[in-house]
């Protein structure tokens, strides 16, 4: 026997061959340029994996990339999801879509067509190259919720009239695709409901509270609160998220999954937090009162047993940790 190679092949019970499972993928991120979606090719690439990244740059950067520049394992194009687009891939994460209200209520159409056409053509290829898809929906599919906290079974209080309908009933259209093409063309799918996530990379003009009041404050303005300051928000950190999206990914589990950050704080309560890691001296004319927006959800915080029993997922980061951070990147 010595000197003669014997070759494994594990045979299942059907006969068939398996493959030893790829470790390196291929893998297209849609939105890629993004806060979310760069914060989530640095993990795919650092684990070895191989990734087409997509982005139409409306609210992407190439900056946010600039560090993998010449890396043969990125690949970079620019592309709109609302045409189709064929690339041979074995996942897809569909994280494309302006997410700060200010950006996808500025062209209402357009963050429609993209929830619907863009997510009906990332499943369309999910289909046609068999790779599993994990679709970016949001919590803004609870509407203004009745319910507290929120969890997966809840239908949400939406208003498809309303401001936010673009995003919201977008993402709920398009969570009705992905399970369509579950269902009646077998494409694997994941869902994850995205809560308010904040952290390095978002742009000071985001216009989302985090960005906002860390801007103000950095420079010495009072920070703006919409209405009475009462609406309460549960804020996770981009890498207790991406930990999330990439654990949700290697799961079968099809159901929606809520990944947020339980921890739940009031607008008021977050601007005196925002004050105390950046005003040390308290010169800052403080709040700004301004009219509500329309439409706001009131409250919102998830709740995540789900997260915890399918994926073994909670976040790690404290909103105190993750704030000193993004503010040390906002100041510099
Ligand atoms: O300057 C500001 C900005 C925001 N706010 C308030 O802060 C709260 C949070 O507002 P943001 O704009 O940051 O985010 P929203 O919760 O409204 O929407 C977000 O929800 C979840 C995600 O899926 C989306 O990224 C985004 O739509 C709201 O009550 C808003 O009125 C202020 O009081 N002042």
């Amino acid at each position: 026997m010595e000197g003669r190679r014997v070759l494994h092949i594990p045979i299942s019970s059907n006969g068939r061959f398996f493959s030893p499972a790829p470790l390196k993928k291929r893998i297209l991120v849609t939105g890629g340029a993004g806060f979310v979606g760069s914060h989530l090719i640095d993990r795919l690439l650092v684990k070895g994996h191989s990734v087409v990244c997509l982005d139409n740059y409306f609210t992407g950067r190439k900056e946010n990339l600039r560090q993998w520049q010449g890396t043969a394992s990125l690949e970079i194009i620019r592309h709109d999801v609302v045409d189709p687009i064929l690339v041979e891939v074995d996942e897809i994460y569909h994280l494309a879509c302006p997410a700060s209200p200010g950006h996808y209520q500025s062209n209402a159409i357009k963050t429609l067509k993209t929830s619907f056409l863009g997510t009906f053509n990332m499943l369309g290829l999910a289909k046609r190259v068999k790779a599993k898809l994990l679709f970016s929906s949001t919590s803004e599919v609870y509407g203004d919720p009745d319910q507290h906290p929120q969890v997966e079974e809840y239908n949400g209080n939406v208003s498809c009239t309303g401001i936010r309908a673009c995003y919201d009933e977008g993402k709920r259209c398009a969570e009705a695709l992905a399970y369509s093409y579950m269902r009646q063309d077998k494409v694997r799918i994941s869902v994850a409901r995205i809560f308010n996530t904040y952290g390095p990379r978002m742009r000071l003009s985001d216009g989302r509270i985090v960005s906002n009041f860390a801007a103000q404050a950095l420079a010495g303005r009072g920070l703006t609160i919409f209405g009475s300051g009462e609406a309460t928000r549960s804020f996770q950190y981009i890498q207790d998220l991406t930990s999330g999206l990439l654990r949700l990914m290697e799961s079968s589990y099809s159901s929606p999954v809520n990944i947020g950050n339980p921890q739940e704080i009031s607008v008021k309560s977050f601007s005196t937090l925002v004050l105390q890691l950046v005003d040390e001296f308290g010169n800052i004319e403080r709040l700004d009162f301004q009219a509500s927006v329309s439409d706001d959800p009131s409250r919102r915080k998830p709740d995540i047993s789900k997260a915890r029993e399918q994926l073994g997922w909670y976040p790690m980061w404290s909103l105190f940790d993750g704030l000193t951070e993004t503010i040390f990147y906002l100041r510099t």
